[in-house]
């Protein structure tokens, strides 16, 4: 099956100082590829580098393709025109607006085949956000609110979802339910990669486990086999003392 997402040979340097460096990383349709290291691994710099955009100004080469299309040298708007969505590290909703606009608000390209979620799936997906309907963004709960930027993320009917660290802030309880939903929605053939510094939490739901330690890829496998690997461990470890 060839990939929805893939990255060949992707360098990100600030300065001299070379932040990322993929030979190759691949999102096959209907995956869920987790990316998972410590602070300053490198998870941002790769979500962000995907879409094209970037804090400060660094230098970019390589090679990134959606469903075959080289899309490597297009700016981010292009990007999330041909259906790469980010929901960015502590979500993207407009905290004024209530949930009902805020999803009124994402909406598909005019004229996109692609299949964008209508508001009945939206409201089956996430019931809490039916009931919460009329209020504010802002009003809602840390879990609430990443349900929301999923769901906006949804409205869009993306080919690959980048989703930067659902779980940060979030309570223990509340990380299992976003990544069990994120999990759920891969089933239906979503093709989603996840940032995560929680490698515990993250472990359970991926099919593929990437282990980035400074821009580079320390490990890679199936989530079953790498849940034994010493340097998957370290990286438990690693959470815990953080
Ligand atoms: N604008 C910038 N200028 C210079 N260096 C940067 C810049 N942004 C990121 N870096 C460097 O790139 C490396 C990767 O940072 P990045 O934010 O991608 O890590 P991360 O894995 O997402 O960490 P965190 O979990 O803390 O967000 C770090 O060494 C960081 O200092």
């Amino acid at each position: 099956m060839s990939p929805v997402l893939e990255a060949r040979n992707l360098r990100v340097a600030y300065g001299g100082n070379l932040a990322l460096d993929i030979p190759h990383l691949a999102l096959k349709p209907g995956e869920l590829v987790g990316v998972v290291g410590a602070n300053g691994a490198g998870k941002s710099t790769l979500v962000n580098a995907l879409l094209g955009w970037s804090r400060g100004t660094p230098s970019v080469s390589g090679s990134i393709r959606l469903d075959g299309e080289e899309i490597g040298h297009l700016p981010p708007h292009a990007r999330v025109a041909r259906g790469l969505t980010l929901v960015p590290e502590g979500g993207a909703v407009f905290m004024r607006l209530t949930v009902e606009d805020n999803l009124a608000a994402a909406q598909a390209p005019r004229g996109s085949n692609r299949r964008a979620h209508d508001e009945a799936e939206i409201y089956a997906l996430f019931p809490r956000l039916k009931e919460r309907l009329h209020h504010h963004a802002s009003m809602l709960s840390g879990g609430e609110r990443q349900m929301l930027a999923i769901a906006r993320a949804l409205r869009l009917g993306p080919r690959a979802l980048l989703l930067d660290e659902p779980s940060i802030g979030l309570a223990p309880r509340l990380v299992a339910d976003v990544l069990r939903t994120v999990r759920d929605l891969v089933d239906e053939k979503l093709s989603v990669l996840l940032v995560e510094q929680n490698v515990r939490a993250a472990i359970e739901v991926v099919d593929r486990l990437v282990l980035l330690e400074r821009g580079r890829i320390l490990a890679s496998g199936p989530a079953a086999a790498m849940r034994d690997d010493p340097r998957i461990l370290a990286a438990y470890l690693g959470e815990a003392a953080a």
